[in-house]
């Protein structure tokens, strides 16, 4: 029976070891203060260094610029942190409040701003006199500017609110900056800030101008030797001209081998040569697309789903995961903020029975607590999920790709991705928050029959995922009473089970005008989402082969498309004539609408 094949996948195949992911020696023998290794011990419970960190430490306390590339869940925070807290705590005269900023965190997301500046505080429990702080859209900013003014020695920041304050906060000192690092430096650019950034860099001297056009820009400080870091599981070609613009001869580590020596010859820092010179130098030496690195031990699964049949599916697979294993949590990835909160309604409410619909034998198709998260919610409320998921021991996240990168939640099992990714590298962050350090984690991927092509592209990054037998899970859910009602359905759209899940689905979003109204905007906000993907994966993912009905019945929504296809017109229109007056880039169009606040 698969249910358990299910089970066992998970116990058998998906041991987790950790012989890949620890290094053989301890921090203090890679160079690292001994208080300070004290506090990895004491504050996070760091015994001895992870592969990359044994590799990256020694590097980045060497001074010398890097791009750092490891799977999802190896340890790349503390590889940065701690090299910057040994050289702070290290000054001979006592670092202070009014030195200012001495290094720069840019992370992509405000939750990954909180979880980094959460480790830093523990790593500097003991180095009192080096401040921490961060910085971040949805906050309040005379509050920021106030932190600031007193100074923050080690400042987490999303690009946009720290664009901000660096034009608009005179007492933002910043004369002291030595490092700059981007956690997640692909996802940066994604979203669309690629001119912040290299606006930022402009700002604060640190951008590395062929044409020294030093207009608008502060010059550096030449007495501080200044020092770059980026760092993803995903470094693709995108990076490449992040990495031109902002490092300095870097050492790759994490790439394998090959490339390193491919790499290792010293990239010039000669500013006579041209920005073209230089860029192709660059290309021929950054990596470029590859295989990415997957945690070993993740199980990776896909289902073919029907589009008519996705709702029922996946209230059903959600059913058997906490039947399987109560305690435990799982994260449903969508591609709109719409689907997410359309999706948290709907579980919330759902009751059900399979025996009758009679009112009183009913109850809630699942029994666990839900979250949401995604970046259109007000930022309180996105902490409180996003702190309250985090401790729950079992629990279910709907969220959008606000949470894919970076984040690190305990004990997190499952990750289903309802909505494809798109692109590999987000089908690799997102499933990069089970099986982190070693531990077990299995991930199932929706697709459409019309989509399957998707594992190709997959494949084409070294990403392999084996097929779910859907069919037989289904089966295992009793209907009027009985276990064994069906042995022969051999296509999910005429099976009893889903069938009468999605009856009542549809029933309940008929008796619930509020549910009804988000099904709807859902539906809307999902097209637009779909027909959104970038040109080379429309082939994979066609608008055209799309069937309105069917996505409108993903929705619990009996009613014609032609009638919500109607108001999804109308919503269209007025979103051109916002762009065109508005003037958004294609970039940030793109990521608008999966996402406005990332
Ligand atoms: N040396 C270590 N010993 C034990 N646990 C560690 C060690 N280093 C990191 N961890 C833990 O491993 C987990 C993953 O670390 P971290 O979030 O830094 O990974 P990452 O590589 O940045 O992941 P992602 O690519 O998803 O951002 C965290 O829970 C962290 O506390």
């Amino acid at each position: 029976m698969v249910t358990k094949k299910l089970s066992e996948g998970v116990k058998s195949e998906g041991n987790g070891s950790n012989d890949n992911v620890f290094a053989s020696c301890s921090f203090s023998s890679l160079g690292l203060d001994s208080n300070l290794c004290e506090q990895l011990r004491e504050r996070l419970g760091f015994e001895v260094p992870t592969q990359v960190q044994a590799q990256a430490i020694p590097v980045i306390l060497s001074g010398r610029h890097a791009l750092v590339n490891a799977a999802t869940g190896t340890g790349k925070t503390a590889a940065y942190l701690a090299p910057i807290v040994h050289h702070l705590q290290g000054y001979e005269n006592r670092i202070q409040r009014s030195d200012g900023t001495f290094a720069l965190v840019l992370v992509p997301t405000r939750e990954l701003c909180l979880q980094v500046y959460e480790i830093l505080q523990k790593l500097l429990h003991r180095f009192h006199w080096i401040v921490p702080g961060y910085i971040m859209g949805g906050e309040n900013r005379s509050k920021e500017k106030a932190r600031l003014r007193k100074g923050i020695s080690i400042l987490i920041a999303t690009p946009g609110r720290l664009l901000d304050h660096l034009k608009n906060t005179t007492s933002f000192l910043h004369s002291n900056l030595r490092w700059i690092i981007f956690d997640e430096a692909d996802r940066i650019l994604e979203l669309g800030f690629g001119k912040d950034i290299e606006e930022i860099l402009d700002l604060l001297g640190s951008r590395k101008t062929l044409h020294d056009d030093q207009e608008n820009t502060v010059p550096r400080n030449s007495k501080i030797q200044r020092q770059n870091l980026l760092l993803s599981a995903t470094l693709n070609e995108k990076v490449n001209h992040l990495a031109k613009i902002s490092l300095e001869n870097p050492v790759m580590v994490g790439l394998d081998v090959k490339k390193i020596e491919q790499i290792s010859t010293p990239v010039s820092n000669d500013h006579s040569e041209s920005d073209e010179d230089n860029e192709d130098q660059y290309s021929s030496k950054m990596p470029t697309v590859g295989d990415y690195k997957v945690p070993i031990q993740l199980i990776q699964r896909y289902m073919k789903v029907p589009c008519g049949t996705r709702l029922p599916v996946l209230l059903s697979i959600l059913k058997h995961l906490f039947e399987r294993e109560p305690s435990q949590k799982v994260v449903v990835f969508f591609s709109t903020c719409d689907a997410v909160d359309f999706h948290y309604s709907l579980l919330s409410e759902f009751q059900f029975s399979s025996h009758s619909q009679a009112e009183g034998t009913r109850q809630k198709f699942l029994g666990c607590k839900i979250f949401r998260l995604h970046g259109n919610m007000v930022q309180e409320d996105r902490r409180t999920s996003f702190q309250t998921f985090k401790t729950e021991k079992s629990a279910l996240l709907l969220t959008s790709d606000v949470s894919a990168r970076g984040l690190d939640i305990p004990k997190v099992r499952c990750i289903i991705q309802y909505d494809s990714p798109g692109e590999a590298t987000e089908y690799v962050h997102r499933v990069g928050r089970t099986a982190r350090l070693g531990e077990k984690g299995e991930s199932l991927l929706f697709l459409q029959p019309v989509e399957i092509d998707y594992l190709q592209e997959l494949e084409t990054h070294g990403v392999s995922l084996t097929e779910c037998p859907v069919l037989k899970v289904l089966d295992s859910f009793p209907l009027y009473g009985q276990k064994n009602y069906i042995k022969k359905s051999v296509f999910l759209d005429s099976h009893p089970w889903v069938l009468c899940l999605q009856k009542a689905l549809e029933a309940f979003i008929m008796s619930k005008p509020e549910v009804d109204k988000l099904a709807k905007k859902a539906f809307c906000s999902w097209v637009r989402a779909y027909a959104a993907h970038r040109g080379e994966l429309k082939r994979i993912f066609m608008i055209k082969k799309l069937h309105l009905g069917h996505v409108a019945k993903s929705f619990a929504l009996k009613q014609q498309p032609s009638l919500v296809g109607q108001s999804f017109q109308k919503q269209e229109k007025k979103r051109k004539r916002f762009e065109k007056k508005t003037g958004f880039s294609k970039k940030r169009k793109v990521a608008s609408v999966r996402e406005r606040r990332p």
